[in-house]
């Protein structure tokens, strides 16, 4: 079964595509990471999955409903991003107890404990805590809705490191007592990729690479080794990345060797490691021209 599915989906924001007739569907009660560099289109396609927002052209399915202003997905969904909005005029403690009169499965002992443990203070304004408190309270939101698809958006924006850590961890904990479909948005792909079964990857407005994130680590390889050698095995390949190095070459490529072949290259002095999902993400849609430090070398 597929909880959410977007079918030619595109959305314009003045001119300019944010999605480009995007086709994917994200399976029910799995952790999906979405991933992409900045402006691919990420949190376009998390609003329009939420139902905030109406596509330009396209079918964005939700429970098999269109979301936009359906009062069944908005019930049973949550986005939890830097825009969320809560009345001024409540204490944080009020917060919960009105999300929990909104959310069906709001889990408030859940709540408390989360409140105790990151020392929130029942009268506090939400104002008035720093940006990683916000962030930490709203992630306290999203767990406690129990959302049956719940979203969270660079979740960890402003979080320390130990915080961060923590909300991993309360998330896989949570999801495992309770399977529900979660999709989270990250540009620190390698922090959460234990947690993930599949990667979305979005370039530009499309469906880049969409797999299983152990599929994912075996997808591509790189090659270290002598300029000549290293060349030689990767000249009819597609390269996502090569640089020189004081040995000679370092190159990435699909991971798609055989046996034979990796002893060949052994005995060639070629090292083959593995390349992180992070890594091969990144590679796949860099669109820097050349190297930072070119910038600099050129001054
Ligand atoms: N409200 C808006 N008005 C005009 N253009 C927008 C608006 N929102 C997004 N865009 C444009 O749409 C494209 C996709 O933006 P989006 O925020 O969905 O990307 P993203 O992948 O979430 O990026 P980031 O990783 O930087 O948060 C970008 O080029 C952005 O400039």
């Amino acid at each position: 079964m597929n909880v959410a599915e977007c079918r030619d989906l595109s959305k314009k924001h003045g001119r300019h595509k944010a999605l480009d007739q995007l086709t994917v569907t994200i399976g029910e009660n799995k952790i999906t990471g979405l991933v992409g560099r900045n402006g691919a289109g990420k949190t376009t396609l998390l609003k329009l999955l939420a139902g905030f927002w109406r596509p330009s052209s396209g079918d964005v399915r939700v429970f098999s409903r269109r979301p936009f202003d359906d009062l069944l997905v908005s019930a049973n969904t949550i986005l939890v991003d830097d825009d969320l909005d809560f009345p001024t005029a409540l204490t944080l403690k009020e917060i919960l107890e009105e999300a929990g009169r909104f959310y069906e499965n709001w889990d408030m002992a859940l709540a408390d404990r989360l409140f105790a443990y990151f020392s929130f203070q029942p009268d506090q304004n939400y104002a008035s805590l720093s940006k990683g408190q916000q962030s930490t309270f709203n992630m306290i939101v999203g767990l406690c809705s129990r959302c049956a698809l719940t979203i969270f958006d660079e979740p960890t924006n402003g979080m320390d490191a130990a915080v961060r850590k923590d909300f991993y961890r309360a998330l896989l904990k949570d999801y495992l007592a309770h399977p529900r479909s979660i999709i989270v948005s990250s540009h620190h792909l390698d922090e959460i990729e234990e947690l993930l079964e599949d990667v979305l990857l979005l370039e530009d407005g499309h469906n880049y690479l969409h797999m299983p994130v152990e599929e994912l680590k075996e997808y591509a390889v790189s090659l270290s080794g002598p300029f000549e050698a290293v060349s030689a095995w990767t000249r009819n390949r597609d390269v996502m990345y090569s640089k020189q190095t004081e040995a000679g070459m370092y190159a990435v490529v699909k991971h798609d060797f055989s046996t034979d072949e990796w002893e060949q290259m052994r005995r060639a002095g070629i090292r083959a490691e593995a390349v992180s999902p992070g890594d091969v993400c990144v590679y796949l849609t860099d669109s820097t021209k050349g190297e930072i430090d070119d910038v600099f070398d050129k001054a």
